[in-house]
């Protein structure tokens, strides 16, 4: 009898939490259809990635293997500078790519060739490396597809005189891409929100080389679903969604979960906690940081927040007396395991930056959404929990640009006695499951994925 060596996969990622998080998810879940991973990461992510694991990945370790290569910064540098970040990893990381493609294929320690290179839309140079290599070739989109048609609208953006070919903004009115999609402010454009002048043209160069690399991937495929974002799919035809993705996530962690979480959960009654995390890129200045504090506080709820170690500048010593007055009513993590809390019954709703991955871990699970966006796609996906789907409140600052403690506790109090949003947010989570359920839309383009990369 032959036994068939597993088809082995690269996988590649944009080098930050929400990134890796859901290729990761994907690849547990073509390891559970009979592939084999290489899982590529960068060095400095690499160690984080390593240091953060828990021993309960030996299931997946068999068949995922994790490797890196260096990203081109200086070990001590500041991987928040996007638009560095991206420029070296153009410069630096394809060369290292295809060394490590080839020491895998001409090794002869028995490890099976990579027959397809799956990246991050965002890394498209790696694209460029298979093909080089001849190998095939797949890509990911791990954002809202609403974001990528607009991306790939930007050479007619150009022409219409939209935007210059630096991305910088000629007209301010509003644009729509199709009837059904929501007309979209142009000052929000992803690169624009991403920090200063030159930080905003290294996003906009690496999406225009990526719209380009695209075009090269022979399977292209999202962590969405047809009903969320229903034109986008007539609008960019070769992007199939496969989601929602948000399962468990083991081996993509870059800080160490913290489960006692869990157990803080089971003690509170059904539908009473406000979930509160902004992602893994957020930073709050102090002010706004003891605001959102004494907005919990003031709100009388129960809550549980997620406060990263890195989530303000400076100190996150938290205002006077605030532990104390709030007492085992608040609970507060470095890093939380976010898909079990949202699956949690305790869980009534989720104070969010909005995330892409957060907001499909969010209403998966059928949780209404508090939305504080902080940048990139964050403003626009806002939008869509808001004025779209209708699932959730945004919060108004007041004229210092502050979210005031009272907005937050107003906030919490409407959406939590908002039966409507309730009802939304459970008829969204059944839309989701179905997608992902036998013979669902999700399923089925999942198959012809699969079947396609084999
Ligand atoms: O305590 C926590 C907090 C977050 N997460 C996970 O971390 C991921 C965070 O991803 P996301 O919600 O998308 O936020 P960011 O980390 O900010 O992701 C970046 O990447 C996304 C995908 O491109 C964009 O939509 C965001 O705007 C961008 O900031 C999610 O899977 C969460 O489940 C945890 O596991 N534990």
């Amino acid at each position: 009898m032959t036994i068939m060596a597993r088809p082995h996969l690269l996988v590649i990622a944009y080098p930050t939490q929400g990134h890796v998080m859901p290729l990761m998810e994907l690849s547990h879940n073509l390891v559970d259809r009979g592939f084999k991973i290489t899982f590529v990461n960068t060095e400095f992510n690499h160690k984080r990635v390593v240091a953060a694991l828990s021993n309960n990945n030996a299931d997946y370790e068999e068949f995922i293997h994790l490797a890196s290569i260096p990203d081109g910064m200086e070990p001590e540098e500041d991987r928040n500078q996007l638009g560095k970040l991206s420029d070296l990893m153009e410069n630096v990381m394809p060369e290292h790519l295809e060394e490590l493609i080839k020491n895998i294929n001409e090794s002869d320690n028995g490890d099976s060739k990579i027959t397809c290179v799956l990246a991050d839309a965002n890394m498209g140079w790696a694209l460029e490396v298979a093909d080089k290599l001849s190998i095939r070739r797949a890509a990911f989109w791990p954002a809202s597809g609403v974001l990528l048609a607009v991306l790939l609208h930007i050479p007619k953006m150009i022409e219409d005189g939209i935007i210059d070919t630096d991305g910088s903004l000629k007209k301010t009115e509003m644009i729509q891409l199709s009837p059904e999609m929501p007309a979209m402010n142009p000052a929000h454009f992803v690169w624009l929100l991403m920090g200063d002048l030159d930080t905003q043209k290294s996003i906009f160069n690496l999406i225009v080389s990526n719209n380009r690399a695209v075009k090269l991937a022979d399977y292209f495929v999202c962590n969405s679903f047809p009903e969320l974002e229903p034109s986008v799919f007539t609008l960019v035809p070769n992007l199939q969604p496969i989601g929602p993705l948000c399962a468990s996530s083991r081996l993509a962690q870059f800080w160490p979960e913290d489960s006692t979480c869990l157990n803080w959960l089971d003690q509170q009654p059904a539908h009473s906690v406000i979930y509160v995390a902004f992602g893994s890129l957020t930073i709050l200045d102090k002010r706004q940081f003891d605001e959102l504090a004494l907005g919990l506080e003031l709100s009388g709820q129960r809550f549980l927040w997620v406060v990263r170690p890195d989530l303000t500048e400076g100190t996150d010593t938290y205002p006077d007396g605030f532990e104390e007055r709030v007492g085992s009513r608040g609970q507060m993590v470095g890093w939380a395991p976010q898909r079990e809390v949202l699956a949690h019954p305790s869980v009534a709703c989720f104070l969010t930056h909005c995330g892409w991955n957060s907001t499909i871990e969010g209403l998966s699970h059928g949780v209404p959404f508090l939305c504080w966006p902080y940048f990139a796609d964050q403003i626009v996906n806002k939008s869509y929990i808001c004025d779209l789907w209708k699932i959730g409140l945004g919060f108004n600052p007041d004229e210092n640009g502050l979210i005031s403690k009272e907005e937050i506790k107003t906030k919490v109090i409407s959406l939590l006695g908002d039966e409507e949003i309730k009802e939304r947010s459970l008829n969204m989570k059944e839309i989701a499951k179905k997608n992902v359920s036998n013979g669902g839309a999700s399923f089925k383009n999942f198959e012809d994925f699969v079947q396609g990369i084999k």
